[in-house]
């Protein structure tokens, strides 16, 4: 029997593809430590994002494959995972206690912006992340709905806000701070200001992602607020009419104007599947966000379908990732929350293996 050595694995490894950053574990520097003796194998894996639901599988792929080679006699597989402070623009300050802040977009309104904002939130959780909402839309705050949150939020030192925790998710919204039924007309520079204190004036505990549910459109309020907040990365939701995807392509742009890398494309009410006869119909058009993606070069992070459940469950407050924790719709909700955390990880990576190796020459 022959001997297997460090270098047979590394070449094993370099043909595993983690799917849910699409790069094999050896480019995407997930491989932390290698170790043969004799026929024992022993790899340990770190992945930099919430994976709970996806690391047993992988792990025992991965054993399998190395079990497989010749001269393997037993092997081990730790996967870790490490989720670490990213990069944001201009070089903004970071907010104490929050590692990452990633800002879902539309172009348009009522594409399903805080539907997809509230279940990526848990889903990103239930992955097992410290996870928490701004709502930034001060205009149509839905997020204390969606969670079943109500009230003014506490305070221990009347100068911060304790946020209001529900699901195991922290948030603030400026939804409990306001009577329900009160008009909102304040002007740019108000809303500007209000957003800031409440992302500021809130007591975050160790947060590893905040999301942050923005107004739709790409006004002045929202490109300030891309200018203003330290944003590690973006997401842009969608519906495949060409309307709301002529509008999502401004929020890209508006984001690449700021220097926020966009995570990807979600298109939300891609399908509809009939509840009495489960016949599939693509009422607002189909494979738009595809398209939109391939156009900008950017990753589609998966499809929502039109599904009467997803609001219905939003509606009660208590979303789908919640309410019906092994459906189908949970699982694609969990996967697009990996893979937008994934490419966070990958992207700081990217970076730093962008920087210049400094050779010092010998004359
Ligand atoms: N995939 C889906 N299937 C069925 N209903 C959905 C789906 N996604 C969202 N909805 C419903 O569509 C409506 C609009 O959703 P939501 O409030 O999330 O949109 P939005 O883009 O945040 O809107 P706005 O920013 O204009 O307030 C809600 O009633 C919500 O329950």
């Amino acid at each position: 029997m022959s001997m297997i050595e460090k270098a047979d694995i590394e070449d094993l490894l370099k043909n595993i593809i983690d799917p849910n950053v699409e790069t094999d574990l050896m480019s995407a520097h997930s491989v932390k430590s290698i170790d043969v003796h004799g026929g024992h194998v022993l790899v340990n894996i770190e992945l930099g994002y919430p994976a709970k639901s996806f690391i047993d599988g992988f792990k025992l792929q991965i054993t399998d494959q190395i079990l497989a080679l010749e001269g393997v006699s037993s092997a081990d597989v730790n996967i870790i995972v490490n989720i670490v402070t990213h990069g944001v623009q201009n070089n903004l300050k970071p907010i104490a206690n929050i590692k990452n802040i990633i800002a879902i977009a539309s172009g348009k309104g009522g594409v399903g912006k805080s539907t997809t904002s509230v279940n990526l939130a848990l889903a990103l959780a239930a992955e097992g992340a410290n996870v928490g909402i701004l709502d930034a839309d001060i205009y149509g705050p839905s997020i204390p709905t969606m969670l079943g949150l109500s009230g003014y939020p506490e305070s221990q030192d009347n100068k911060t806000m304790m946020p209001k925790v529900s699901y195991g998710i922290q948030t603030i919204s400026i939804g409990y701070l306001i009577e329900p039924d009160q008009p909102m007309i304040w002007r740019g520079p108000m809303v500007t200001n209000a957003l800031q204190q409440l992302l500021n004036d809130t007591n975050w505990s160790n947060v590893d992602y905040l999301i942050v549910d923005l107004p739709p459109g790409t006004g002045d309020i929202q490109l300030t607020l891309s200018q203003q907040i330290p944003v590690s990365g973006a997401v842009i939701v969608t519906t495949p009419q060409d309307i709301a995807l002529i509008d999502a392509q401004r929020g890209l742009g508006m984001f690449e104007k700021v220097n926020v890398p966009v995570l990807g494309i979600v298109e939300n009410m891609s399908m509809h599947i009939c509840s009495e006869c489960g016949h599939e119909e693509a009422i607002f058009g189909s494979g738009g966000g595809m398209a939109m993606a391939e156009k900008n070069n950017l990753e589609l992070l998966g499809s929502l379908p039109l599904d009467i459940h997803i609001r219905q469950f939003a509606d009660s407050g208590r979303p789908t990732v919640v309410a019906d924790p092994n459906g189908r719709a949970t699982e694609i909700y969990k996967e697009i929350a990996r893979k937008m955390s994934a490419k966070l990880a990958l992207k700081s990576k990217d970076y730093s293996s962008k920087f210049p190796n400094i050779v010092v020459q010998n004359t």
